[in-house]
């Protein structure tokens, strides 16, 4: 299923720049071709550069891609009219496949076994790190909004991996301050 682009890493946010440079520089007589190669260049190199990383970065797992497809399919305008989030939720909040493949490796590498996540969304991020995590490894993700646990929690639910996850609902600063919220062991 396609969804609509909303360009909002760094260098799609470049790229976008420099697609309307380039739609600019084409409608003016008076920019020299040296500039208008130079922007070409500039946005041929930009706009391989996700796509690139997207290639090469080690595949998702299985249920990593569904909560992504999930997330990014959702209507989460709707979720917000019907009362359900408190706050307007963008589905580009969520933690992409390569950025969840470096925090996966971030914490195999740093032979990490506890994770606090601090605003989990719909829990990608989380399901990324709980991955790299050892059996007995244990993340707490604290989530302002309810309504995520809920729509995490079955995807969760089927990862090995999820049982490492423990979602705390409410004002993280709240959580916090309960000493049983941080991992036990
Ligand atoms: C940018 S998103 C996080 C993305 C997420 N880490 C991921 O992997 O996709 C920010 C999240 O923080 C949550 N949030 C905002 N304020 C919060 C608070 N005071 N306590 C707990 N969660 C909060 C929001 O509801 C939202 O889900």
């Amino acid at each position: 299923m396609l969804h609509e682009k909303v360009p909002d890493t760094p260098v799609e946010v470049i790229v976008d720049l420099l697609t309307k440079a380039k739609g600019i520089a084409a409608t003016c007589a008076a920019v020299p071709e040296e500039l208008k190669t130079h922007l070409n260049k500039a946005l041929d190199i930009a706009s391989g550069l996700d796509d690139y990383l997207e290639k090469m970065t080690t595949k998702e797992s299985e249920p990593l891609a569904e909560l992504y497809e999930k997330t990014v399919s959702h209507d989460w305008d709707q979720v917000f009219k019907e009362g359900k989030t408190k706050f307007q939720l963008p589905k580009e909040c969520i933690t992409g496949h390569v950025e969840g493949q470096a925090l996966k490796m971030l914490i195999h590498m740093s032979q990490a076994r506890r994770v606090l996540e601090i605003g989990m969304f719909t829990g990608y991020g989380a399901l990324s790190m709980a991955e790299g995590l050892p059996d007995d490894g244990c993340l707490v993700a604290c989530e302002l909004e309810p309504y995520l646990k809920e729509f995490a929690q079955p995807i969760f639910d089927k990862s090995p991996h999820g049982k490492k996850i423990t979602v705390k609902t409410g004002p993280a600063m709240d959580t916090l301050k309960v000493r049983d919220s941080y991992c036990q062991s």
